[in-house]
């Protein structure tokens, strides 16, 4: 089975698809990695990005695999979990990593907006959603294990709509 562990950066990807992929023995596949390494129909200069080729990323990976990275729910997943954390969270995890203002706001709106759980929901498969912002590692990685072998379904577990009043 393909798991696709999609969401805005910083909501814990790698940390949960790495797991996941060890606890349940397979791949693990760092999608934005191929990306830049090839699977590519050229470069965005206005996000600094390789444009993501997903026609050959598709046709190149394992049938029983966890895919870590924001465009893996357009990889035609079995199962798509959909990571979410609070903005201002989110902000404090990107801050951490010394990112610009600029790229902060914008992803903190992303993740304000739900723009990856729409675009997630407009894909055939079954989608998962989890909140890591409170959670630790540990509990986020057994909810998403136990709800993946459930096949127990689930959008519409947070409402950023507080973050999003208080910046308008
Ligand atoms: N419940 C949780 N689940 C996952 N990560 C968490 C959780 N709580 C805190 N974190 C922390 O959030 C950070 C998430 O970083 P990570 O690189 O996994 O995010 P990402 O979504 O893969 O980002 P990117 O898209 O930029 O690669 C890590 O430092 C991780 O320890």
């Amino acid at each position: 089975m393909r798991i696709a562990v999609t969401g805005t950066p910083g909501v814990g990807k790698t940390t949960v698809a790495r797991r996941l992929a060890d606890e349940r023995g397979v791949s693990y596949v760092d999608i934005t990695r191929r990306v830049r390494e090839g699977a590519s129909k050229g470069y965005d200069e206005e996000r600094q990005a390789p444009v993501a080729d997903v026609d050959a990323l598709r046709d190149d990976l394992p049938e029983d695999a966890v895919f870590d990275g924001h465009l893996s729910h357009r990889l035609e997943p079995g199962f798509t979990v959909v990571l979410r954390c609070e903005p201002d969270v989110l902000r404090s995890r990107l801050e951490e990593r010394g990112w610009g203002d600029e790229k902060i706001d914008e992803n903190a709106e992303a993740e304000a907006l739900d723009v990856t759980t729409a675009e997630a929901l407009d894909t055939e498969a079954p989608v998962f959603e989890f909140d890591t912002t409170e959670p630790t590692v540990e509990e986020t990685v057994e909810r998403v294990a136990r709800a993946v072998e459930e096949r127990d379904e689930r959008t519409g577990v947070v409402d950023w709509s507080a973050y999003v009043e208080g910046r308008v």
